[in-house]
Protein backbone atom coordinates (compact mmCIF):
# COMPACT_ATOMS: atom_id res chain seq x y z
CA UNK A 1 0.00 0.00 0.00
CA UNK A 2 1.10 3.30 -0.83
CA UNK A 3 0.12 7.04 -0.05
CA UNK A 4 -1.54 6.29 -3.38
CA UNK A 5 -4.98 4.56 -3.46
CA UNK A 6 -5.89 0.40 -3.26
CA UNK A 7 -8.87 -0.79 -3.60
CA UNK A 8 -10.21 -3.06 -0.01
CA UNK A 9 -13.64 -2.99 1.35
CA UNK A 10 -14.25 -3.16 5.08
CA UNK A 11 -16.02 -1.22 7.15
CA UNK A 12 -12.94 0.22 9.49
CA UNK A 13 -13.44 3.99 7.92
CA UNK A 14 -10.16 5.10 10.26
CA UNK A 15 -7.55 2.65 11.20
CA UNK A 16 -4.52 4.20 13.77
CA UNK A 17 -1.77 2.06 14.69
CA UNK A 18 0.94 2.28 16.99
CA UNK A 19 1.11 6.27 17.08
CA UNK A 20 3.72 8.11 18.40
CA UNK A 21 4.64 11.56 18.49
CA UNK A 22 7.22 13.25 20.37
CA UNK A 23 7.34 16.91 21.42
CA UNK A 24 11.88 17.24 22.02
CA UNK A 25 11.59 15.38 25.70
CA UNK A 26 8.20 14.84 25.58
CA UNK A 27 6.74 11.49 24.22
CA UNK A 28 2.75 13.42 23.78
CA UNK A 29 1.35 10.16 22.47
CA UNK A 30 2.83 6.64 23.03
CA UNK A 31 1.97 3.39 20.65
CA UNK A 32 -1.65 4.54 20.30
CA UNK A 33 -3.82 2.26 18.62
CA UNK A 34 -7.93 2.68 18.00
CA UNK A 35 -10.17 2.46 14.88
CA UNK A 36 -13.43 4.46 14.29
CA UNK A 37 -16.57 2.28 12.86
CA UNK A 38 -17.74 3.54 9.15
CA UNK A 39 -21.37 5.29 10.33
CA UNK A 40 -20.40 5.82 13.79
CA UNK A 41 -20.13 8.57 16.21
CA UNK A 42 -16.37 8.08 17.76
CA UNK A 43 -15.28 10.40 20.65
CA UNK A 44 -12.02 10.40 21.81
CA UNK A 45 -11.76 11.65 25.21
CA UNK A 46 -9.41 12.46 28.18
CA UNK A 47 -7.95 14.63 31.08
CA UNK A 48 -6.69 17.91 29.99
CA UNK A 49 -2.98 17.24 28.31
CA UNK A 50 -3.63 14.36 27.92
CA UNK A 51 -2.75 14.01 23.98
CA UNK A 52 -6.15 14.51 22.10
CA UNK A 53 -5.63 17.00 20.21
CA UNK A 54 -2.16 15.77 18.65
CA UNK A 55 -3.48 12.51 17.98
CA UNK A 56 -6.40 15.05 15.75
CA UNK A 57 -2.92 17.05 14.41
CA UNK A 58 -1.53 13.40 13.17
CA UNK A 59 -4.88 12.83 11.20
CA UNK A 60 -5.37 15.94 9.95
CA UNK A 61 -2.42 16.63 7.91
CA UNK A 62 -0.82 19.17 10.83
CA UNK A 63 1.81 17.23 13.05
CA UNK A 64 3.74 14.25 11.12
CA UNK A 65 3.43 11.45 13.45
CA UNK A 66 6.93 10.06 15.16
CA UNK A 67 5.86 6.67 14.31
CA UNK A 68 2.91 4.47 13.41
CA UNK A 69 0.41 4.57 10.36
CA UNK A 70 -3.22 5.97 9.66
CA UNK A 71 -5.02 4.26 7.16
CA UNK A 72 -8.11 5.73 5.82
CA UNK A 73 -10.37 3.70 3.85
CA UNK A 74 -13.53 5.60 1.66
CA UNK A 75 -16.81 4.07 0.97
CA UNK A 76 -15.32 2.85 -2.41
CA UNK A 77 -12.39 0.69 -1.15
CA UNK A 78 -9.97 3.33 -1.60
CA UNK A 79 -7.25 3.72 0.72
CA UNK A 80 -4.75 6.57 1.75
CA UNK A 81 -2.28 6.60 4.25
CA UNK A 82 -2.84 9.99 6.16
CA UNK A 83 0.55 10.32 7.68
CA UNK A 84 2.38 10.24 4.16
CA UNK A 85 -0.36 12.06 2.66
CA UNK A 86 0.26 16.10 2.72
CA UNK A 87 -1.99 18.03 4.72
CA UNK A 88 -3.69 20.09 1.97
CA UNK A 89 -4.40 16.73 -0.03
CA UNK A 90 -6.22 15.01 3.30
CA UNK A 91 -9.69 16.54 2.96
CA UNK A 92 -9.54 16.72 -0.98
CA UNK A 93 -8.15 13.30 -1.93
CA UNK A 94 -8.98 11.50 1.35
CA UNK A 95 -12.24 13.22 2.50
CA UNK A 96 -11.34 14.46 5.85
CA UNK A 97 -12.51 17.39 7.46
CA UNK A 98 -12.23 18.97 10.72
CA UNK A 99 -13.11 22.26 12.78
CA UNK A 100 -10.88 23.81 15.53
CA UNK A 101 -11.70 24.64 19.10
CA UNK A 102 -11.68 28.20 17.96
CA UNK A 103 -14.10 29.97 15.37
CA UNK A 104 -12.55 30.13 12.08
CA UNK A 105 -15.62 31.72 9.92
CA UNK A 106 -15.23 34.67 7.69
CA UNK A 107 -17.60 36.86 9.81
CA UNK A 108 -18.13 39.78 7.32
CA UNK A 109 -19.23 37.14 5.04
CA UNK A 110 -22.83 36.22 4.96
CA UNK A 111 -23.44 32.53 6.15
CA UNK A 112 -24.87 31.54 2.48
CA UNK A 113 -21.29 32.77 1.50
CA UNK A 114 -19.43 31.20 3.73
CA UNK A 115 -20.37 27.75 2.65
CA UNK A 116 -20.31 28.95 -1.39
CA UNK A 117 -16.67 29.74 -0.19
CA UNK A 118 -15.87 26.08 0.86
CA UNK A 119 -16.77 25.13 -2.43
CA UNK A 120 -14.32 27.67 -4.11
CA UNK A 121 -12.76 24.38 -5.33
CA UNK A 122 -15.43 22.79 -7.38
CA UNK A 123 -16.32 25.66 -8.24
CA UNK A 124 -12.87 27.07 -9.48
CA UNK A 125 -13.09 23.26 -11.71
CA UNK A 126 -16.61 24.35 -13.70
CA UNK A 127 -15.36 27.62 -14.65
CA UNK A 128 -12.19 25.49 -16.62
CA UNK A 129 -10.31 28.42 -14.30
CA UNK A 130 -10.72 30.94 -16.63
CA UNK A 131 -12.76 34.18 -16.55
CA UNK A 132 -14.25 33.16 -19.65
CA UNK A 133 -15.95 30.24 -18.20
CA UNK A 134 -16.69 32.16 -15.06
CA UNK A 135 -18.73 34.02 -16.94
CA UNK A 136 -20.60 32.08 -19.95
CA UNK A 137 -19.75 28.02 -19.09
CA UNK A 138 -23.07 26.00 -18.43
CA UNK A 139 -20.67 23.05 -16.08
CA UNK A 140 -19.96 26.81 -14.27
CA UNK A 141 -23.83 27.73 -13.86
CA UNK A 142 -24.64 24.20 -12.91
CA UNK A 143 -22.13 24.11 -10.59
CA UNK A 144 -22.84 27.26 -9.00
CA UNK A 145 -26.41 26.04 -8.81
CA UNK A 146 -25.50 22.97 -7.06
CA UNK A 147 -23.41 24.71 -4.50
CA UNK A 148 -25.96 27.10 -3.85
CA UNK A 149 -28.51 23.68 -3.28
CA UNK A 150 -25.83 21.98 -1.03
CA UNK A 151 -25.78 25.36 1.15
CA UNK A 152 -29.30 25.56 1.33
CA UNK A 153 -29.48 21.85 2.48
CA UNK A 154 -27.35 22.20 5.51
CA UNK A 155 -28.46 25.56 6.36
CA UNK A 156 -31.90 23.88 6.47
CA UNK A 157 -30.30 20.91 8.82
CA UNK A 158 -28.58 23.37 11.06
CA UNK A 159 -31.64 25.64 11.24
CA UNK A 160 -29.86 28.33 10.06
CA UNK A 161 -31.39 28.62 7.27
CA UNK A 162 -33.25 32.02 8.05
CA UNK A 163 -30.17 33.20 9.13
CA UNK A 164 -28.68 32.81 5.29
CA UNK A 165 -28.24 36.59 4.53
CA UNK A 166 -26.50 37.94 7.75
CA UNK A 167 -23.25 38.13 8.75
CA UNK A 168 -21.92 35.21 10.12
CA UNK A 169 -20.13 37.50 12.97
CA UNK A 170 -23.95 38.17 13.96
CA UNK A 171 -24.96 34.75 14.83
CA UNK A 172 -24.72 33.80 18.41
CA UNK A 173 -22.19 31.56 19.06
CA UNK A 174 -23.58 28.29 18.88
CA UNK A 175 -24.94 28.97 15.91
CA UNK A 176 -21.39 29.96 14.47
CA UNK A 177 -20.20 26.65 16.17
CA UNK A 178 -22.84 24.63 13.85
CA UNK A 179 -22.19 26.88 10.61
CA UNK A 180 -18.76 25.48 10.86
CA UNK A 181 -19.92 22.16 10.83
CA UNK A 182 -21.81 23.11 7.47
CA UNK A 183 -19.19 24.30 6.02
CA UNK A 184 -16.90 21.44 6.58
CA UNK A 185 -20.02 19.47 5.31
CA UNK A 186 -20.02 21.17 2.03
CA UNK A 187 -16.42 20.04 1.36
CA UNK A 188 -18.62 16.17 0.88
CA UNK A 189 -16.21 14.95 3.38
CA UNK A 190 -16.44 10.78 4.70
CA UNK A 191 -14.89 11.30 7.71
CA UNK A 192 -15.85 14.43 9.72
CA UNK A 193 -13.35 15.57 12.91
CA UNK A 194 -14.51 18.28 15.19
CA UNK A 195 -12.67 19.20 18.02
CA UNK A 196 -14.71 20.31 20.77
CA UNK A 197 -17.80 21.07 19.06
CA UNK A 198 -19.53 21.81 22.53
CA UNK A 199 -16.76 23.90 24.19
CA UNK A 200 -19.12 26.74 25.25
CA UNK A 201 -22.25 25.68 24.22
CA UNK A 202 -25.39 26.61 26.33
CA UNK A 203 -27.53 23.46 26.99
CA UNK A 204 -29.96 24.83 24.37
CA UNK A 205 -27.34 25.01 21.71
CA UNK A 206 -25.96 21.56 22.89
CA UNK A 207 -29.01 19.71 21.94
CA UNK A 208 -29.28 21.72 18.61
CA UNK A 209 -25.80 20.27 18.43
CA UNK A 210 -26.44 16.91 19.05
CA UNK A 211 -29.37 16.99 16.56
CA UNK A 212 -27.29 18.02 13.82
CA UNK A 213 -24.09 15.61 14.63
CA UNK A 214 -26.69 13.10 14.77
CA UNK A 215 -28.29 13.98 11.53
CA UNK A 216 -24.61 14.39 9.86
CA UNK A 217 -24.15 10.24 11.05
CA UNK A 218 -27.10 9.35 9.92
CA UNK A 219 -27.06 10.08 6.24
CA UNK A 220 -23.71 8.52 5.95
CA UNK A 221 -20.30 10.58 7.11
CA UNK A 222 -18.26 9.13 9.88
CA UNK A 223 -17.46 11.42 12.79
CA UNK A 224 -14.69 11.88 15.27
CA UNK A 225 -14.88 14.62 17.81
CA UNK A 226 -12.74 15.41 20.57
CA UNK A 227 -15.26 16.93 23.59
CA UNK A 228 -14.91 17.59 27.12
CA UNK A 229 -18.34 17.56 27.67
CA UNK A 230 -19.67 14.32 29.22
CA UNK A 231 -23.32 14.53 28.48
CA UNK A 232 -22.82 15.08 24.88
CA UNK A 233 -20.05 12.19 24.60
CA UNK A 234 -22.72 9.53 26.74
CA UNK A 235 -25.75 10.92 24.60
CA UNK A 236 -24.28 10.62 20.97
CA UNK A 237 -21.47 8.70 20.47
CA UNK A 238 -21.46 4.74 19.26
CA UNK A 239 -17.99 4.34 20.75
CA UNK A 240 -15.25 6.19 22.75
CA UNK A 241 -11.44 5.90 23.39
CA UNK A 242 -10.35 7.45 26.24
CA UNK A 243 -7.04 8.71 26.28
CA UNK A 244 -4.19 9.42 29.52
CA UNK A 245 -0.88 10.35 29.49
CA UNK A 246 -0.74 9.82 25.58
CA UNK A 247 -1.88 5.98 26.12
CA UNK A 248 -4.85 4.47 25.35
CA UNK A 249 -6.36 3.15 28.79
CA UNK A 250 -10.40 2.29 27.77
CA UNK A 251 -12.49 1.79 24.49
CA UNK A 252 -16.22 0.36 23.83
CA UNK A 253 -19.06 1.80 24.25
CA UNK A 254 -20.25 4.70 25.90
CA UNK A 255 -21.57 2.70 28.91
CA UNK A 256 -18.58 0.32 29.01
CA UNK A 257 -15.93 3.27 29.27
CA UNK A 258 -18.09 5.43 31.64
CA UNK A 259 -17.81 2.11 34.57
CA UNK A 260 -14.39 1.67 33.50
CA UNK A 261 -12.79 2.03 36.77
CA UNK A 262 -8.94 3.11 35.29
CA UNK A 263 -11.41 6.06 33.27
CA UNK A 264 -13.04 7.08 36.57
CA UNK A 265 -9.15 7.27 38.15
CA UNK A 266 -8.37 9.21 35.03
CA UNK A 267 -10.87 11.74 35.66
CA UNK A 268 -10.41 12.00 39.47
CA UNK A 269 -6.92 12.61 38.88
CA UNK A 270 -6.13 9.13 41.34
CA UNK A 271 -2.29 8.19 41.80
CA UNK A 272 -1.66 4.39 40.65
CA UNK A 273 -0.92 3.28 43.64
CA UNK A 274 -5.14 4.38 44.88
CA UNK A 275 -6.41 2.57 41.75
CA UNK A 276 -7.06 -1.01 42.95
CA UNK A 277 -8.86 0.95 45.83
CA UNK A 278 -11.19 2.85 43.33
CA UNK A 279 -11.66 -0.36 41.64
CA UNK A 280 -12.66 -2.27 44.03
CA UNK A 281 -15.46 0.77 45.07
CA UNK A 282 -16.84 0.84 41.42
CA UNK A 283 -17.11 -2.31 41.66
CA UNK A 284 -18.47 -2.58 44.76
CA UNK A 285 -21.16 0.42 43.34
CA UNK A 286 -21.48 -1.52 40.14
CA UNK A 287 -22.10 -4.30 41.77
CA UNK A 288 -25.07 -3.16 44.19
CA UNK A 289 -26.74 -1.61 41.01
CA UNK A 290 -27.68 -5.02 39.20
N1 LIG B 1 3.46 21.73 19.41
C1 LIG B 1 3.77 21.25 20.60
N2 LIG B 1 5.02 21.38 21.10
C2 LIG B 1 5.35 20.89 22.31
N3 LIG B 1 4.50 20.21 23.12
C3 LIG B 1 3.25 20.05 22.67
C4 LIG B 1 2.81 20.55 21.39
N4 LIG B 1 1.48 20.22 21.23
C5 LIG B 1 1.13 19.56 22.34
N5 LIG B 1 2.17 19.45 23.20
C6 LIG B 1 2.16 18.77 24.49
O1 LIG B 1 1.66 17.47 24.27
C7 LIG B 1 0.82 17.05 25.35
C8 LIG B 1 -0.56 16.70 24.82
O2 LIG B 1 -1.19 17.93 24.41
P1 LIG B 1 -2.62 17.95 23.67
O3 LIG B 1 -2.90 19.39 23.38
O4 LIG B 1 -2.59 17.01 22.54
O5 LIG B 1 -3.57 17.41 24.81
P2 LIG B 1 -5.16 17.45 24.89
O6 LIG B 1 -5.59 16.13 25.42
O7 LIG B 1 -5.71 17.88 23.58
O8 LIG B 1 -5.38 18.58 25.97
P3 LIG B 1 -6.66 19.58 26.21
O9 LIG B 1 -7.80 18.72 26.62
O10 LIG B 1 -6.17 20.44 27.32
O11 LIG B 1 -6.86 20.33 24.92
C9 LIG B 1 0.82 18.20 26.35
O12 LIG B 1 1.77 17.94 27.34
C10 LIG B 1 1.20 19.40 25.50
O13 LIG B 1 1.86 20.39 26.27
Amino acid sequence: MTSGNTTMSNDTILKVEHLSMRFGGLMAINDFSFEAKRGEITALIGPNGAGKTTVFNCITGFYRPTMGMITLTQKSGDQYLLERLPDFEIPKKAKVARTFQNIRLFSGLTVLENLLVAQHNALMKASGYTVLGLLGLPAYKKAADEAIEKARYWLEKADLIDRADDPAGDLPYGAQRRLEICRAMCTGPELLCLDEPAAGLNPKESLALNTLLRSIRDEGTSLLLIEHDMSVVMQISDHVVVLEYGQKISDGTPDHVKNDPKVIAAYLGVEDEELDEVIHEVEAIAGGNN
